[in-house]
Formats: C-alpha cells, structure tokens, sequence
C-alpha cells in the first residue's frame, strides 16, 4: 500500500484549549474522504491543524510535503474590493484555464467580488482542485451551490487523477454519498 499524503496521529488541537481529539486518519492517493459530524465538533479544526491555523496541543501530522497541499476554506473573505477576475484567480492557484465547463468559463472574464456566493464558491473550490496540490481539503464545498453546481463538483471530485488525495468537510449526504471513498464521522470517533 502507498504511503500516505496525510497522517494526523492521536492529534489534539484547538485554538487557547483544545476543541477536538485525540483524532487519528491517514489519507492516500486515490482516496475522498468525508469528514462529517454535528455543529461544532472540530471538523474545520482539523482542517486548520493540519495547515497550520490551529494550534497543536498533542499528537503529530505528517504529510507528503512534496505532494503539495490546497485549501478551500468554509468562509473566504469576500468582503470589499477583489480587482480580479475569475479566471486570474484561477491561473494565481495554478490552473491553466483550459477545458472548463462552460459555467465556469463565463465567471473567468468576470471581477470576483461581482460574483454571487454560489458563482464565487464553485470558482474557489475549482481553483483548489485543479491547483497542482495532491492533498486536497475542501471545507463544506458544497454551500451556496445549487443542483447544477454541485452535480459539476461532484463529477470534478470523481474525475481526478488518481494521485490525488482529498480530505472533505461536508453536512452534504448526498454529495459525500456520491463522491465518498469513505467517511470519517467525527461524532463516533469522539472519545
Ligand atoms: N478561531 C477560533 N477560536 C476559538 N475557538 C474556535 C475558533 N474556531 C472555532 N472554534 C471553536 O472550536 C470548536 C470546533 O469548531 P469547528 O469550526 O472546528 O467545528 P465544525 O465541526 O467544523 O463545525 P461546523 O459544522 O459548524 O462548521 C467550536 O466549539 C468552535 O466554537
């Protein structure tokens, strides 16, 4: 079996006190994950530990740091001005503008703070997927998309190269049913 992208060991972590663990997955190329859970139970914390936003309080995470890694955060700031447009915020996260679908080609000639929530998410989470990194974290990519939205990010999800690794946060069941190798449920992993 491969060597594993993501190894989070027995990790604790939060913010001033821990929120979440002792908590252990590893993630291997060719693998979705769904990491779900109730409000609250340290799913995005995970997430955030494992780029360094939260803090560590006990346990290790290892990574494939040549594998590269890529986040889509549940709230990016959209708040003022962005002067970019979509598809310059694609090619800043590595994705060289060819073949997408024709929802998104229209976004790429657009400003992004122009865009609505759902137009602003499925951009976002395009570029994380299609940036290059093979560890993959999507947190809740699903909201503020509609069916049509969410349909081209599950088929997006289920046709990446198999080398890729992909840890996702997500109350969607249908999507994590959809696109799911397996599903972590925090909930009955919590000590
Ligand atoms: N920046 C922060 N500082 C302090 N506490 C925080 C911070 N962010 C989150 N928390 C707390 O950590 C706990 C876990 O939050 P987290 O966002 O990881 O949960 P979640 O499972 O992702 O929740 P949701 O499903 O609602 O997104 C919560 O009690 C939350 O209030």
């Amino acid at each position: 079996m491969s060597e594993p992208l993501l190894d989070i060991r027995n990790l604790r972590a939060g913010y001033r006190t821990p929120v979440v663990g002792p908590f252990s997955l590893q993630a291997r190329a060719g693998e979705i994950i769904g990491l779900t859970g109730p409000n609250g139970c340290g799913k995005s914390t995970v997430l955030k530990a494992v780029t360094g936003e939260a803090r560590i309080f006990d346990g290790h995470i290892e990574r494939d740091t040549a594998a590269g890694i890529a986040l889509q955060a549940q709230s990016p700031a959209t708040r003022g001005e962005i002067p970019l447009t979509g598809g310059e915020l694609l090619r800043l996260m590595g994705h060289d503008g060819r073949g997408l679908p024709p929802r998104l080609d229209r976004l790429t000639r657009r400003r992004i703070d122009r865009l609505s929530g759902g137009q602003r998410q499925i951009l976002a989470v395009w570029a994380v997927l299609y940036s290059g990194a093979r560890l993959i974290l999507l947190d809740e990519p699903g909201n503020n998309l509609d069916r049509e939205g969410t349909e081209l990010l599950a088929d997006a999800l289920t046709a990446l190269p198999a080398d890729r690794a992909v840890l996702m946060v997500s109350h969607e069941q249908h999507l994590v049913e959809r696109v799911c190798h397996r599903v972590v449920d925090m909930e009955a992993s919590a000590p």
